[in-house]
């Protein structure tokens, strides 16, 4: 379901592999043939070639078994048609069948055409390969000799050698984003659809760019699995836009709830974090002795003492939401702050601790946000972490579905699921945000986000996208290494 305040020119659909080959089957049965398709994959790739290396003289290429060699065959083909050197590297484990024997057919015996054992690679000169080892017919494990001419591509591309990868980077697990060994792609040209495994986990280390060509595939008119957020969307949408003729009311208000003894910045930074990414007022509930450090370090937040209020006092006007969770500890006075916050009714985030106490005892809200990370998803789902590592999206869909949620499942590139089936991916890598406290700035984010949104979910995807972006400017200017992760709240716009 396309969104309501994001335009649809900034979501790129995202497929999964049986989606695909769907599309590729009813565009066959369309056409009357398939070998066309091909042609067509080959010639679109090799258009891509030329317009970023336009004084390409030699061509590598490294052909696999299935049909992704086959492109890589009417690649070398065209290349050599007009007048490249092209030196062909077969990985095949068996004879070729079908269109890629065609394509095999076709270009070999080409006087520009020379094929060579895979052991020669790794000597190859030329300034451009192409990697047509594996597309969606992967199946992981990688054989070892398939292991080998990844590692030789990979080293020419440190060496300098400009890699395009046809479909995706072989070796990527295109359903989970996972890989042990991968081709690095300069450029990814994937057809018909862009497929999800591109955009989770390692997806986006393997890609440095990726454009989809369609093919002429019939449209199924079929929904994406998700759609993943381009970036430049946030140039146009900040997270809590200000409006000439506002007040603090208009930007509502946030309860950051956690803080337990040893926890204190982990909801200092939460409630920093809902200020800065703009809610009209921001209130505190912690332990008392973290009190001090709270008004020292940001006394635009009112801070209490969980001993001496309750949670209720706190709130002010109807665009009141609470984050629950940052530091909250699992000790009594956890539990008797989780016990208070499960009588209110308030649009609420259940981040890390949070999330502990909503597995033992659930809490029913219209407007509800949950924050896990693989761990906490485990948990929540109680399988193990490999498991919800093996599918993102279906992990972040069925906690949505069983909490009646929207869920920020995190991780480099973060999963955003809504109980209505909206699915969508943000971010890209930010290694400067694998450190403590990322978690809690974006808990706060969010819940300035869901105060000033109607629709939870938008609310999820702008704070996650946000804080994807501002970490990405924040490490620009300070460093992956340094760079603390709330030091992000001064790049939000
Ligand atoms: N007209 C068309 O048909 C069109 C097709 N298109 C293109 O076709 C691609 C899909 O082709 P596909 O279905 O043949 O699968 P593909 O990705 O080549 O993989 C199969 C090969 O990989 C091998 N292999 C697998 N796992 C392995 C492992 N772990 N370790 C080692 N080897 C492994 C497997 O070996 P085998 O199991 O047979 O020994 C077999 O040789 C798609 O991505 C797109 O590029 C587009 O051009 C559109 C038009
Ligand atoms: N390598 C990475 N690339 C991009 N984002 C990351 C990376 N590592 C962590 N993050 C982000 O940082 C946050 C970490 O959250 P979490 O694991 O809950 O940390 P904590 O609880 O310590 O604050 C998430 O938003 C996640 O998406
Ligand atoms: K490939």
């Amino acid at each position: 379901m396309p969104s309501v305040l994001l335009p649809q020119r900034f979501l790129r659909p995202l497929f999964d592999i049986a989606g695909i080959r769907a599309r590729e089957q009813a565009s066959f049965a369309h056409e009357g043939a398939s070998f066309p398709m091909m042609l067509r994959a080959g010639q679109a790739l090799y258009g891509h070639i030329l317009r970023r290396q336009p004084n390409i003289a030699q061509l590598a290429v490294v052909v696999g078994g299935g049909n992704n060699g086959g492109d890589g065959w009417i690649v070398a083909y065209l290349a050599a048609q007009d007048g490249i050197q092209v030196r062909v590297y077969d990985v095949a484990n068996s004879p070729r069948k079908g269109d890629a024997k065609l394509a095999e057919e076709q270009a070999m015996g080409h006087p520009r055409i020379e094929v060579r054992s895979f052991h020669e690679l790794e000597y190859d000169s030329a300034a451009v390969i192409v990697d047509a080892l594996l597309g969606i017919g992967f199946q992981a494990p990688l054989s070892d000799m398939y292991e080998q001419v990844i590692g030789a591509v990979n080293q020419l591309s440190a060496q300098g050698a400009w890699v395009v990868s046809v479909d995706c980077p072989s070796g990527l697990d295109l359903h989970s984003g996972q890989a042990t060994l991968a081709v690095q792609a300069d450029l990814v040209v994937t057809f018909i659809g862009d497929k999800i495994g591109h955009y989770l986990q390692d997806g986006p280390v393997y890609c440095h760019e990726i454009v989809t060509e369609n093919l002429q595939a019939v449209d199924l008119s079929e929904q994406p699995q998700a759609y993943f957020l381009e970036p430049a969307a946030l140039d146009h949408f900040p997270p809590c836009q200000r409006r000439l003729n506002s007040h603090k009311g208009t930007y509502g208000h946030v309860t950051v709830i956690g803080g337990d003894h040893g926890f204190g910045g982990a909801a200092i930074m939460a409630s920093e974090a809902a200020a800065k990414a703009g809610a009209g007022t921001v209130s505190l509930l912690t332990q008392e002795t973290h009190l001090m450090a709270a008004l020292v370090r940001n006394p635009n937040v009112m801070a209490v003492s969980a001993e001496l209020a309750d949670i209720r006092a706190t709130l002010r006007g109807e665009q009141s939401v609470l984050v629950v969770g940052p530091g909250l500890g699992r000790s009594a006075w956890s539990k008797s702050v989780w016990q208070q916050c499960q009588s209110l009714s308030q649009p609420t985030v259940v981040d890390a601790d949070g999330l502990y106490w909503l597995g033992l005892s659930s809490v029913q809200l219209d407007q509800l946000v949950l924050t896990p990370h693989p761990g906490e998803a485990a948990r929540l789902l109680e399988k193990d972490v490999k498991e919800i590592l093996q599918d993102l999206p279906r992990a972040a869909s069925e906690i949505a579905n069983r909490y009646q949620a929207v869920v920020i499942l995190k991780g480099a590139t973060s999963v955003v699921a809504s109980p209505d089936g909206r699915l969508m991916i943000v971010g890209k890598p930010c290694p400067g945000l694998a450190k403590g406290g990322s978690g809690d700035v974006l808990s706060g984010m969010v819940g300035a986000c869901l105060a000033f949104y109607q629709d939870a979910y938008e609310a999820a995807v702008m704070a996650a996208a946000w804080h994807n972006k501002a970490a990405q400017a924040c490490s620009a200017k300070i460093g992956m290494v340094a760079m603390q992760p709330y030091q992000l709240l001064d790049y939000l716009e």
